[in-house]
């Protein structure tokens, strides 16, 4: 710059200049470098606050796209949710009533993501949802529903005509984990006139039951299924305890997943499960980790606290091999102070999920993207991975989260609609296929347990920092998911990232390049112009 300075002073250049302009400012492009071919700005120029006095989020953002030398299925998702625990899928299921049960988190954790129980639940159903997602083996049925020798044929056919399915163990009781009498299946009850019947009297008896040990694998099961050409297979204990059943049409459909995110010895599926701040939060993590949890996520929306840096420290002393996530935090200050106390990887986000009202309501919370990059880039000085918490609402925010620095997104709304979700789907007035979806500090779910965490139940007046409403249908996770990350695969592929770790040192490098995006531009990267059209999601 200097040297051209002064050349323009000299005379003749002068002249030269004041003819051609631009032959002057012209480069010879084989002496470029790499500074003159650099666009845009690293994510340390677009964020240093000094600056901008900004805060931003996603969509203010655009990566741009850097140089393709891979395939897009090359693509690496493995990430760090906590400092002990990797997943292949960088998404994790919110911890909300109508978003992660055990249902929802089997399916994250087989599709390679995570599930984390809400805990708007009791300390007892909590648990157990954790044990079922622990006892969780692809192709057998861990909690068949049983039926007592005692009950009719009539009450039969209410139970097969409101559950669908066809065939169930008789058990002591009707209770699973109790001794197994027999079988009834479509063979045993449909020629009988007398509905009256009791299926003590029908059933096929244990005698001549095709049984297998507690212990056979799925191949195992699949063979002594083939050989003795039945529907289902009832799996016991040496003294003939129920422990689980295998069916015929549920191993035709079971397939394969490669990226289950497994414990790496016992191969049993990981969990999370959230708890609040509260003394008998404690009783809870006992129980928790009784269930065998994986790791335990502090829930709260301003998690610099004294009640959870007390949390943090007692969970790490009483359970160290518990993961414990921390949260949610916003700033670099609140996030030292979780990751001083012990914890393991923390929640980033305050007040910009699609449910919230708490900026509006509390005026406290930060634009997502630059809690996002401010937390991760403190965070990652400990090596503390973050979860980028809310907002998200395509396979491009998740792009945009990781490339600010977070190890993986946790969804409430997008994930919210699959089948494997709490709730049952209804009709909108034009038809359309709905669940519910809420704030866990909407004035429904406060009602529905997490009332003493806000007043106690004594308070007059409940401040909703939440909203409830629906969602559409988006179908089984285990279609939504491999739709997702195909996306996400594609934006790395296109920043020119063949994993989420080469992204993120290229963030800390600066080589990974972004732009503020005006108003208009926002508008034209999104769809316009067109008079009518239909967003279909993926052709699978
Ligand atoms: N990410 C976000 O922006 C937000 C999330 N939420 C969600 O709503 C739910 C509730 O969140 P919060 O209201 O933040 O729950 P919280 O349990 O952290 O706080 C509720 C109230 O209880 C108090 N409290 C907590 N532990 C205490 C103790 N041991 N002794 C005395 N007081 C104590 C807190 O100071 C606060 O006033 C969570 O599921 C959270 O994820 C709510 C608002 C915003
Ligand atoms: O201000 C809030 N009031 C609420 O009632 C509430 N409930 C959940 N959350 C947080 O929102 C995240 C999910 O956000 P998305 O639907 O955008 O994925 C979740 O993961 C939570 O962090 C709440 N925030
Ligand atoms: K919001």
């Amino acid at each position: 710059m200097a040297t051209n300075g002064s050349a323009a002073m000299n005379g003749k250049d002068a002249k030269d200049r004041s003819r051609s302009p631009r032959k002057e400012l012209k480069k010879d492009p084989s002496k470029l470098t790499e500074e003159d071919l650099k666009d845009g700005f690293s994510a340390q120029e677009i964020f240093s606050s000094a600056i901008t006095k900004s805060g931003y989020t996603y969509d203010d953002l655009i990566c741009l796209p850097g140089h393709i030398n891979f395939g897009v299925h090359d693509v690496n998702l493995t990430t760090r949710f906590s400092r002990k625990i990797t997943l292949k899928t960088p998404i994790v299921s919110s911890p909300m009533d109508t978003v992660t049960e055990s249902n929802m988190a089997i399916a994250m954790a087989l599709e390679g993501g995570l599930g984390v129980i809400h805990t708007n639940l009791s300390i007892e159903a909590q648990a157990n949802e954790v044990a079922r997602v622990k006892k969780f083996k692809a192709g057998f049925i861990i909690d068949p529903v049983c039926v007592p020798p005692t009950m009719t044929l009539e009450e039969l056919d209410q139970l097969k005509s409101k559950l669908g399915f066809t065939g169930f163990p008789v058990t002591e009781n009707g209770q699973m984990g109790r001794p197994l009498l027999g079988l009834v299946t479509k063979r045993d009850t449909d020629f009988i006139t007398d509905r009256k019947t009791r299926l003590s009297a029908i059933m096929t008896p244990l005698s001549q039951l095709v049984t297998e040990k507690e212990g056979i694998d799925l191949k195992q099961a699949n063979e002594t299924l083939q050989k003795s050409k039945k529907g289902k297979l009832p799996i016991i204990t040496n003294t003939n305890l129920l422990v689980a059943l295998v069916a015929r049409t549920d191993i035709k459909k079971n397939v394969e997943f490669p990226n289950a995110t497994k414990h790496p010895v016992n191969k049993e599926l990981l969990v999370a499960a959230a708890i609040g701040t509260r003394p008998a939060d404690r009783e809870r993590v006992r129980a928790l980790a009784a269930a065998r949890v994986d790791a335990i996520i502090i829930d709260s929306s301003q998690g610099d606290s004294v009640f959870q840096h007390e949390m943090i420290k007692w969970i790490k002393k009483e359970f160290p091999e518990i993961q414990v996530v921390a949260g949610n935090v916003v700033t670099k200050q609140q996030a030292k102070h979780l990751i001083e106390c012990g914890a393991d990887a923390l929640r980033v986000g305050m007040g910009i999920g699609s449910i919230c009202t708490t900026q509006e309501v509390c005026a406290c919370g930060r634009a997502q993207a630059s809690a996002v990059y401010n937390v991760a880039k403190l965070a990652n000085l400990y090596g503390v991975p973050i979860l980028a918490d809310g907002g998200i609402s395509s396979p491009g925010h998740i792009v945009k989260a990781l490339s600010l620095g977070a190890g993986a997104a946790m969804c409430g709304s997008l994930l919210a609609g699959t089948s494997e979700t709490p709730g049952e789907y209804f009709y909108s007035e034009e038809g359309k296929r709905l669940k519910r979806y809420r704030g866990m500090g909407s004035i429904d779910a406060m009602k529905k347990g997490s009332d003493d965490r806000y007043f106690g139940t004594t308070s007059a007046i409940k401040v909703a920092q939440g909203v409830s409403g629906t969602v559409q249908d988006k179908g089984s996770i285990h279609r939504y998911i491999p739709y997702l990350t195909q996306g996400i695969r594609h934006g790395m592929q296109d920043i020119g990232a063949k994993s989420v770790s080469e992204l993120q040192d290229m963030l800390q490098q600066g080589h990974l390049r972004f732009e503020l995006r005006s108003a208009a531009a926002q508008r034209e990267g999104g769809v316009h112009g067109l008079h009518s059209f239909e967003r279909k999601l993926f052709d699978a």
